[in-house]
This record gives structure tokens, sequence and C-alpha cells, in this order.
């Protein structure tokens, strides 16, 4: 069995929780409190695990935040990973892919390298360009099937000459690329009802479901209509909507808090489905 895939699952069940929380985390946006120290994204980071850790399954990292800061951006996003709690689910937002031997290496890098347990990838370079994140299958693979944004109409929900739309040829896809349960995909949770009919189009696929807060998705469709048959296989990613809370902190404990407030919150309005 996928490894990457048991570990998360096994969290789902004993946490009844299928929250990701997403470090989307900008230095502009960061609480004042943290910019006197020596690393504020770190520790900006690793407060936000604390915050989260009794309700979060996993933590996405999406590169852009890291990326854009060059050298620096990258060291904490390598501090931070190296933090996560073993337990919870890494997932690298890079969105990559390529020819075969470019994503190869892409592949080494987020997995041999970075040690992440999984990957966002885009699909349309077709098999090839997916094949060498498919090899491997201890890990998670997400491929972008229908975004969360205005304009996953211009390409994913186009028609295509077959009657399909993109999206549903991506889906069809995907389950045939799939290694031992690696395979996963990316379902805005502001397409609540196409997410209804992709999951019981695909019941193995795993689904990471971003767009809950600040894209104005609903946290209780997504996870109804997103687990499977098992109440697991489904991730829900929130990222602003937990890790800016409004206000102005005077401590650390005080912005950890807030924090917990919004992912107890969070967690507590999944129970539903369990
Ligand atoms: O692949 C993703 O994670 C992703 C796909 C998608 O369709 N929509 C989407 O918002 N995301 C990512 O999910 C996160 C959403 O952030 P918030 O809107 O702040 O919760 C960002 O890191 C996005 O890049």
């Amino acid at each position: 069995m996928n490894a990457a895939r048991n570990k998360v699952n096994e969290q789902i069940l004993s946490k009844k929780s299928l929250l990701c929380v997403g470090l989307d985390s900008d230095p502009d946006k960061i609480p004042e409190i943290f910019h006197s120290m020596q690393k504020p994204v770190l520790e900006f980071n690793r407060a936000v695990v604390r915050a989260t850790r009794e309700h979060a399954v996993a933590y996405k990292l999406n590169m852009a935040f890291y990326e854009s800061r060059g050298i620096e951006g990258l060291l904490d996003m390598q501090s931070t990973l190296e933090n996560l709690p073993s337990e919870s689910l890494s997932i690298a937002d890079a969105k990559r892919a390529d020819i075969g031997n470019t994503s190869r290496k892409y592949a080494e890098a987020f997995f041999d390298h970075w040690g992440f347990d999984a990957l966002t990838v885009a699909p349309y370079m077709g098999e090839d360009s997916l094949e060498p994140f498919f090899d491997y299958d201890q890990k998670l693979i997400f491929v972008l099937c229908l975004t969360s944004n205005p304009g996953s109409a211009d390409f994913e929900e186009q028609q295509l000459q077959s009657g399909t739309s993109l999206y549903q040829a991506v889906l069809s896809k995907v389950q045939r690329w799939e290694r031992n349960g690696n395979a996963g995909i990316v379902v805005g949770a502001t397409k609540s009802s196409q997410l209804r009919e992709i999951r019981k189009a695909a019941p193995g696929l795993f689904f990471l479901i971003p767009g809950v807060g600040a894209q104005g998705g609903s946290l209780q469709e997504s996870a109804a209509f997103g687990v499977d048959e098992n109440s697991q296989a489904a991730l829900i990613n929130v990222s602003r909507g937990i890790i800016y809370p409004e206000g102005s902190f005077d401590s650390i404990e005080s912005f950890e808090d807030a924090v917990s407030v919004k992912a107890a919150r969070l967690h507590n309005e999944m129970q539903s489905i369990f």
C-alpha cells in the first residue's frame, strides 16, 4: 500500500479531520510581532503549526511564497518542513510538469531532495510529463483537475469534441496512470456541484480541495461530497482563512490562540461526515 496515503488516511480517521493548513506565508501579511525575530516567516510557520497540529492532518507549502524570497525563502521552507509533525502529510504545491527528463528532476527535487510526501502537478503536457511523478508509488501526486479560480472556465470546463469536458478527460486519464493508489486530483471547493459528480466518477482517487475561506467555497459541501465511502481520501485546504486571523497581537501566544480558534471551528464544522 501507498505510504503517504496510508499515513494521511490514518490521521483523518483518528483526528476526524480533513483539514490541510496552507502555509502561504507572506512577509507582508504576517503579524508585526514576528518581524523583530531573526527568521520571521519560519517563526510564523512554527507558531501556525503549533496552533493547528491538534486539528490538521496535512500542511501545504505553496512554493510561490518561498521561491519569491530566493535563498532565504527556500531555507525557511526547508526548516518549516523539518519542523512539521511527522504524522502529518507534507504537500509541495508547485504545480509542476514538463517533458519527461525535466519532470524527473522536478520529482527528484520535491521527493528525494526536499522530502515532501505529496506534490501538485499540471496535466496539460500529457502522460510522459507525469510518468516520472507517478513512478514514486509511495507518494501522492495531485493533478490539477477542476481548479477553484474563475479562469477554470477558459480551458478546464470547455467541452471537447467527444462531448466530455476537458477536466473530465483529465480525470479519466489520471485514473489510468495511477500506481499503487498514488494518484490524487485537485478540485476547487468553489466547484461543489461538480465535486459530487467527480467523486462518483473517481471513487478511488485522493482529493485535494482548496478554496474554503478567502475564496468562498463551502466547507460542509466539500467535506460531504469530497470524501470516499470510508470518509477518507480527501483534504480540505485553508490558507488565508486560518493563518491570518484578524486583529493585532502583542504576544506569540495570543496569535496562536487566534489561529487555534479558527482551526478548531473548521474542524468542528466537518464532524457531520464522520
Ligand atoms: O493546487 C492548489 O492547491 C490550488 C488549486 C486551486 O484550484 N485553487 C487554489 O486556491 N489552490 C491553492 O490553494 C491555496 C488557497 O489559498 P486560500 O484561498 O488562501 O485558502 C493557494 O495556495 C492556492 O495556490
